[in-house]
Formats: structure tokens, C-alpha cells, sequence
């Protein structure tokens, strides 16, 4: 079921993820990573990539050189759901 989150879903799914910050236009959550180097930025990438894929979710992003801006949003939803909160806590998970 893709129902974009409350407010107070949103607070509970947020802190839960310091990292990332709210933002209006799309409806979701938004964070910037830094890396090394472009190799290191694109590998991280390649990684979020395959678990997109896997989820069928897929980020809004971009990249350029070591910096990846990463924006979730769930499009079939309107706005933030609850497969966001998973894909940004799956992403995290890559970083430890
Ligand atoms: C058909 C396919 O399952 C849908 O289009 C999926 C694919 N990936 C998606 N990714 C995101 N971010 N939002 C969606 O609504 C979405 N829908």
C-alpha cells in the first residue's frame, strides 16, 4: 500500500534517519553524500543502484565528481511513503 506518511509518521520515520532532511518540492527526504573521489562516489552509486532495483524504488539523484545528492520520493504515492524510509535506511546500511 503506498500512502504518502503523516506528519506524525514522518517525525517517527525521521528520526530514525539524522542524515536526512525533509524537503517540500518533491514531497520526501533528501540527503548529500561526500566521498574520496569520483571511483569512491560512483561505486557507492552502483551499490544504491542494485538496491533500488531490487526494491523497485528508485532515488532521484545526482552526482558530480565526489558528491551524490540523493532525493526520495515515492512517485505512485504523491510523495513521501514508507518505501522511502526503507531505501534511505538501506542505504545507510551500505555506509557502515
Ligand atoms: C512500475 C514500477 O513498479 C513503478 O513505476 C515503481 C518503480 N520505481 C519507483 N520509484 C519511486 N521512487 N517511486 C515510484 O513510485 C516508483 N514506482
Amino acid at each position: 500500500m503506498l500512502a504518502r506518511l503523516n506528519e506524525t509518521e514522518r517525525a517517527i520515520a525521521l528520526a530514525d534517519l539524522p542524515e536526512w532532511t525533509a524537503v517540500a518540492e518533491p514531497d520526501g527526504i533528501a540527503r548529500s553524500f561526500t566521498f574520496p573521489d569520483f571511483v569512491a562516489a560512483f561505486g557507492f552509486m552502483t551499490r544504491v543502484a542494485l538496491l533500488a532495483e531490487k526494491a523497485d524504488h528508485h532515488p532521484e539523484w545526482s552526482n558530480v565528481y565526489n558528491r551524490v545528492e540523493i532525493t526520495l520520493t515515492t512517485h505512485d504515492a504523491g510523495g513521501l511513503s514508507q518505501r522511502d524510509i526503507d531505501l534511505a535506511k538501506g542505504i545507510e546500511a551500505l555506509l557502515r
